[in-house]
């Protein structure tokens, strides 16, 4: 039984609806061992008879049988294994892929078989020995002769060690000498066993081998046994075939790309800029949050809800800074709360602490000979914090605290003032309606300032007792006009604030409570959109960037349409193909988002430096989320790219491909 038969092979192409004829009922038989020659007149169905016996063409009619089995040409993936495991392709035009060394050209063929790495790469090696190449395995295509190109064609394709051969005028660019050598090469790989077909227009070529088969109007007219064939090699090839891994694929890609690195450089700092931006942006967005956050924590207490009487006339004007402001004038009766109120307040869920906050305006304050009037004076309460001190301790029993702007007043050296007695005393309307001087000796136990404030927040604060003393001596109501209330935790603040808001007596409203908080969150909402604009605006690069990839892309497809067609005849499926562009796409987006990873840390920390002076904060904090996000979008911009390009390099027709220039 033959190792190859052809059945009534019949096909015509078909121009504007009109048949050509080329291929009228062929059956020929082949057997391993053999070096069969095809001639016959140019254009005569030559190429079209190879294409149908490599397995790179599939619509014809009748039947190839190999080995005994039809092969089923509706049947991508078993034309796909055939041509990766039975048949090797030698062409006139040598058909190498130019960024690939030697070496690789030969080892793509070996990468869709079973051996392991070492072995694949010592086959390689050993093939390139036996065409007399292997000095020249580093080397790139362009740099090899007519007839060493040849050569490495032929170790290619040897190198899955398929039965089958199919030569398309394997000398027609050679010179006679190299002629000679390939023509001793192909009768070698014959007597190894193999079927050696080769098409030609030369009588040298033909009467080298062991059968003419000679074609004319697509027919054959002559089949004629120049010598016996050899003895035929065993059908159970040692070497099996296998899928090409993915890896594969991304190693390909990643040497295209480094075979034109100029380009792609520029198209990895393309993308790299735009990347960049949306990491900077959004790292900047985060590091004034956590400014504004820091910033406002270290003014007060993020846990404080500061309530007042509710007041119809500034119901809505509910402001943090409003409530802040809330001028609780000690004395005043209309707007006190009661200690029943208070209480109400102290019992609800999540209130830690609850105290009065008393303010004190134009007060005078005498210190030995001078009097100086301080705008404000409060209670030293929950409010307060000791952090602020910037010498003595917080006011105990008797004790009053300055703020460094108040004690300048008296003392420019304002270190000195802390130990001082001072006399204080202030004019408020005793419960008789009578304006009464409430009067208080104290001690200065520290100075404090309000950090970041700039200025805006007096910290002049009298131990609550020692006030509320005063007060009682003077006949002046110690209800407060606001309390602070302390949540359980920065989570519970709101939950506090509203619980305040809800209660109610005789069916009336009782309290307005604001907390800083929502304040600060109005603000970081402002910061969050602001840097997400920016970073949208950024993020408009990114078009441009997926926009170059794309074009990229198509001109790398554009560029390598030969390769597409070399690639599927030796046996690379149609998703191969697509994962070779989808790699290399991907590879340049991954490549993008490090550099851009790189360069905004690296520049976020430079300017982190720069301002260190300015503002004691990193200003530019890129989170891990960021980073993330960041590699997200590029590989989807870098999988869009890919989209389009890869599908079509992937639906290329094989033979079309193989004809391009
Ligand atoms: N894709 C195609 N579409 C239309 N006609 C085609 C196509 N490919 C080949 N042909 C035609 O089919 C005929 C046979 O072409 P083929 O290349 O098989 O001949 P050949 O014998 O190999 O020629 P040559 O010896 O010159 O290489 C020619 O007339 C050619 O113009």
């Amino acid at each position: 039984m033959s190792y190859l038969t052809l059945h009534n092979i019949q096909k015509s192409y078909f121009l504007d609806r009109q048949e050509f004829p080329v291929l009228k009922g062929i059956d020929l038989s082949f057997n391993l061992g053999e070096f069969v020659s095809i001639l016959g007149e140019s254009g005569g169905g030559k190429s079209t008879l190879m294409n149908i016996i490599g397995g790179l063409d599939r619509n014809f009619q009748g039947s190839v049988n190999v080995n005994g089995k039809q092969l089923d040409h509706n049947n991508e993936k078993e034309l796909d294994r055939y041509r990766r495991e039975t048949v090797g392709y030698i062409y006139q035009s040598y058909n190498l892929i130019n960024h690939l060394t030697v070496l690789d050209n030969v080892l793509v063929s070996l990468d869709m078989t079973t051996l392991d790495k070492a072995a694949r790469e010592k086959r390689a090696r050993a093939l390139l020995k036996e065409v007399g190449l292997v000095e020249q395995a580093g080397k790139y295509p362009n740099h090899l002769s007519g007839g060493q190109k040849q050569r490495v064609a032929i170790a290619r394709a040897l190198a899955s060690d398929p039965k089958v051969i199919i030569a398309d005028e394997p000398t027609g660019a050679l010179d006679a000498q190299n002629t000679a050598e390939v023509l001793k090469i192909l009768d070698n790989i014959a007597s190894q066993g193999r079927l050696v077909i080769a098409v030609t227009h030369s009588q040298i070529v033909a009467d080298a081998g062991t059968r003419i088969v000679h074609m004319e109007n697509g027919r054959i007219n002559k089949d004629i046994a120049l010598r016996p064939a050899y003895k035929p090699m065993k059908t159970d090839g040692t070497i099996k075939s296998r899928l090409l891994p993915a890896i594969v694929s991304y190693k390909t890609a990643l040497k295209h790309l480094k075979f034109n690195f100029g380009r792609n450089a520029l198209i990895v700092l393309g993308t790299t800029i735009g990347l960049f931006s949306v990491i900077l942006f959004n790292g900047i967005g985060n590091g004034v949050s956590k400014y504004i956050d820091n910033q406002v924590t270290s003014i007060s207490n993020p846990r404080l809800v500061t309530v007042a009487k509710y007041d119809k006339k500034t119901a809505g004007n509910s402001s943090a800074m409003a409530a802040m402001s809330t001028s609780a004038t000690a004395g005043g009766t209309t707007s006190n709360l009661t200690n029943a109120q208070i209480k109400r307040i102290e019992q609800l869920k999540n209130v830690a602490d609850v105290d009065k906050s008393y303010t004190v305006t134009a007060a005078t304050v005498k210190d030995g000979q001078k009097t100086v009037t301080l705008s404000t004076i409060k209670n030293w309460n929950n409010t307060a914090n000791t952090d602020n001190l910037l010498k003595g301790t917080k006011p105990g029993i008797g004790e009053i605290v300055l703020d460094k702007a108040d004690a300048k007043k008296i003392n420019k050296d304002w270190r000195k003032v802390v130990g001082d007695n001072i006399a204080v005393s202030y004019q408020a309307e005793n419960k008789a309606g009578k304006m009464v001087l409430v009067k208080a000796n104290v001690l200065v136990s520290g100075v404090a300032e309000a950090k970041n404030s700039m200025g805006m927040t007096n910290l002049t604060a009298m131990n609550t007792g020692t006030l509320t003393h005063a007060m009682v001596k003077a006949n002046v109501s110690t209800l407060p006009t606001s309390v602070s209330v302390v949540a359980s935790s920065t989570a519970a603040v709101s939950g506090v604030k509203k619980r305040i808001n809800a209660l109610q007596s005789n069916g009336k409203r009782v309290f307005t409570a604001t907390a800083l908080t929502s304040f600060i969150k109005t603000v970081k909402t402002y910061v969050n959109l602001a840097s997400t604009l920016l970073a949208a605006i950024a993020s408009i690069s990114l078009v441009v960037s997926a926009l170059m990839i794309i074009v990229s892309m198509f001109m790398s497809v554009s560029s390598r349409v030969k390769e597409i067609g070399i690639l599927r005849a030796l046996g690379q499926s149609k998703k191969d193909i697509r994962r070779l562009f989808t790699s290399e796409s991907l590879i340049l987006g991954v490549t993008s988002a490090t550099v851009a990873t790189i360069i905004a840390y690296g520049l976020g920390a430079l300017a982190n430096m720069a301002l260190s002076s300015l503002a004691n904060f990193a200003i530019v904090q890129i989170s891990i989320g960021n980073v993330v996000g960041t590699f997200v979008i590029a590989l989807v911009i870098a999988l869009i790219a890919a989209w389009m390009p890869s599908r079509r390099a992937a639906k290329m027709n094989p033979i079309d491909a193989l004809a391009a220039e």
